[in-house]
């Protein structure tokens, strides 16, 4: 027999009690990506997860990517798209077209939805307050891959401000002492803040259900793995999937606790990764 309403909301509210005690006060950078962003049943339910997390007493940082946007808004101007092992190639043209996208549009709307749902956001990008100093990197294989910028000093001084009163929205782009702007990963962005930080945990929503033993098969999810063994499976892994483990690496080892790649299609991911017993999605946790 299904239990009353009120006897099933209070079981949820009690098994979300240890877990907002163990929040309460701590730092979660949150990668906004995948559907979660594309959806807009999801972006409002993303929204008021934020904002909630927020009332708890958490300290969220948003950090956000708009991949699709950016390539949506180069498509239309005729310019060729081009990834390697995750990363946009990126000339002048697209860390321009990156910029917009990102910086004057997706950062604001997702501003504007969370100041909605009742928690003042405010939007920032690399540049502000000196967040973010970057470098141009390579791709993996040693590829020049253009303005696509490392992170090599992230100053938290901007972020712990602004979090004292609101909750920061980060798009990540950012520049080299000479002024040259950079398209980063927001894979990369986020795990760099989340160590810069000292997060407790940061959490990468996707499109998919978490890292997958095999691409093709979506219920091969890895639930719980060491960072260690991430890094050591990272050569075989592919496309958006390895800036991805790879920030978790970054972060783990940066002395966050836990690192996780949560379905952003599921509603609510986020509550439900942080709030029940069950979790979603692959975790990655320092060796034991
Ligand atoms: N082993 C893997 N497990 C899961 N996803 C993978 C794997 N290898 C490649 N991918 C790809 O990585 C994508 C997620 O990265 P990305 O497209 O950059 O998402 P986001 O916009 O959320 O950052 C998945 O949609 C999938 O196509
Ligand atoms: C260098 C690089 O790849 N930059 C990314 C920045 C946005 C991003 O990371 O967006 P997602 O999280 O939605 O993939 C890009 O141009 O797509």
């Amino acid at each position: 027999m299904t239990p009353p309403a009120s006897t099933r909301d209070v079981g949820t509210l009690l098994e979300a009690l240890p877990y907002i005690r163990e929040f309460h006060g701590k730092t979660v950078v949150i990668k906004y990506g995948g559907a979660a962003m594309t959806d807009p049943a999801l972006r409002e339910e993303f929204a008021r997860d934020v904002v909630l997390m927020k009332y708890v007493g958490i300290n969220p940082i948003v950090v956000h990517g708009g991949g699709p946007d950016i390539t949506a808004y180069m498509e239309r101007l005729d310019l060729p798209v081009e990834f390697v092992a995750g990363l946009r190639v990126s000339d002048r043209d697209t860390v321009e077209i990156a910029k917009m996208v990102l910086v004057g549009k997706v950062n604001k709307d997702i501003v504007l939805r969370i100041n909605r749902h009742g928690q003042p956001a405010v939007g920032l990008c690399g540049d502000d307050g000196l967040l973010f100093r970057a470098a141009r990197k390579s791709a993996p294989g040693g590829e020049d891959i253009g303005y696509v910028g490392q992170i090599e000093r992230v100053d938290t001084d901007v972020l712990t401000h602004v979090a004292q009163d609101y909750i920061p929205v980060v798009a990540s782009v950012g520049a080299d002492r000479d002024g040259n702007s950079y398209n980063i990963n927001a894979d990369e962005a986020a795990g760099a803040v989340a160590r810069a930080l000292g997060a407790y945990k940061v959490m990468f929503l996707t499109d998919v259900r978490g890292w997958l033993r095999d691409p093709s098969d979506p219920e091969s999810v890895i639930t719980e793995v060491t960072a260690d063994e991430v890094e050591a499976a990272l050569p075989t892994i592919a496309g958006g999937m390895r800036p991805k483990l790879s920030a978790c690496i970054d972060a783990i080892h940066g002395g966050v606790s836990s690192a996780v790649i949560v379905d952003g299609r599921v509603p609510h991911s986020l509550l439900l990764e942080l709030f029940t017993d069950a979790g979603i999605g692959t975790m990655v946790k320092p060796a034991p």
